[in-house]
């Protein structure tokens, strides 16, 4: 099963996971070979496997459907969008960081995954003396987890040599081919971070009901609206068949990033202005955000609005 944000409930619905049986979270399972391998191993095992690459995504999906995997779900999109959304407290029992992308370069180290704020949100959705075991070949990533881990207080730090079984990943035997070394961390929790890491929220679908005629749109010069945590670009419009418009909306949040359709359609009391369901969008602040936006710059161009929502 392939999660969308647009269809995460929090907490998450019992259904979401096939059994009942400990949960696992794989971040960048890459092409799938590692998930798969567990998810065999482990049929009593309920494994969430999470990746940003869209490419990675369906060919790890063709694997898992091939494989008759019943097991794995796939979220596509950020890791601590997963933990934050589709995991409840206390939930998980192990995650699995293969090869993590090392972000070699000093100014680039706040991409890491793995640091302080991470284990502390991690903290809050491990079960107690739940762990993460980390694979990797780059020595300087793995010394930095640790010290990341150890300062945030929460977790106990080992570092045995690595699983025969991690060492054949994609990434795994690639390095190996180069003569790599490889190293190990299993992060076991040992404390609890006090503070919530509530899901992020959700609105009711933002929209108005407006009237007037709908601007005659030659050029639309792109609009960039910015928000509490994020900024909302509308940068194109299209007339639709029916008379509307689309205005196509990247919308960039906390761990999400969303692509959607905000519309203005003919509607029996008028127009319909608001979110498309096109795409199965996530309704955020940020979405609220560009809704508005858009309720504002149609009324710039003459309409009226006789009730908004939002
Ligand atoms: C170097 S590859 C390793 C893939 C696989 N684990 C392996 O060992 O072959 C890292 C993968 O993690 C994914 N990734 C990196 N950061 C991520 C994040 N924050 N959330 C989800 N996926 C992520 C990347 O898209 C990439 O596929």
């Amino acid at each position: 099963m392939l999660l969308h944000p647009g269809s995460t409930e929090f907490p998450p619905p019992p259904a979401l996971y096939p059994q009942e049986g400990p949960l696992v979270l794989e971040v960048g399972f890459g092409d799938g070979r590692f998930t798969s391998q567990i998810a065999q191993q482990h049929p009593e095992w309920n494994i969430l496997g999470v990746e940003r690459s869209a490419g990675s995504v369906s060919r790890a999906l063709r694997r898992f459907r091939r494989e008759g995997l019943r097991n794995v779900r796939v979220y596509h999109g950020e890791a601590t969008f997963a933990l934050r959304n589709l995991v409840a407290p206390g939930r998980l029992y192990r995650v699995y960081v293969n090869f993590p992308d090392p972000w070699p370069k000093a100014k680039h180290e706040e991409h890491r995954l793995l640091q302080r704020a991470f284990f502390r949100r991690l903290s809050t959705r491990l079960q107690d003396s739940g762990a993460l075991w980390l694979t990797t070949d780059h020595l300087e990533y793995w010394q930095f987890a640790q010290n990341e881990a150890q300062a945030s207080g929460l977790f106990a730090v080992e570092t045995p040599p690595p699983p025969e079984s991690h060492l054949r990943t994609k990434y795994a035997l690639k390095w190996k081919t180069q003569g790599r070394s490889f190293y190990h961390a299993v992060f076991s929790k040992i404390g609890q971070d006090p503070t919530p890491w509530p899901p992020l929220e959700r609105y009711p679908m933002p929209h108005a009901l407006m009237q007037g005629t709908l601007p005659q749109i030659a050029v639309f010069e792109k609009a960039v609206v910015r928000f509490e945590g994020g900024t909302a670009v509308l940068t194109e419009v299209a007339r639709t068949l029916e008379g509307g418009y689309y205005f196509l909306t990247h919308v960039s949040e906390e761990d999400l990033v969303q692509d959607l359709l905000l519309e203005a359609r003919p509607s029996s009391h008028g127009f319909y202005v608001g979110l498309s369901r096109f795409g199965a969008p996530l309704s955020t602040l940020g979405v609220k955000a560009a809704v508005e936006w858009l309720v504002g710059w149609l009324e710039a161009q003459g309409l009226q609005t006789l009730q908004r929502s939002y």
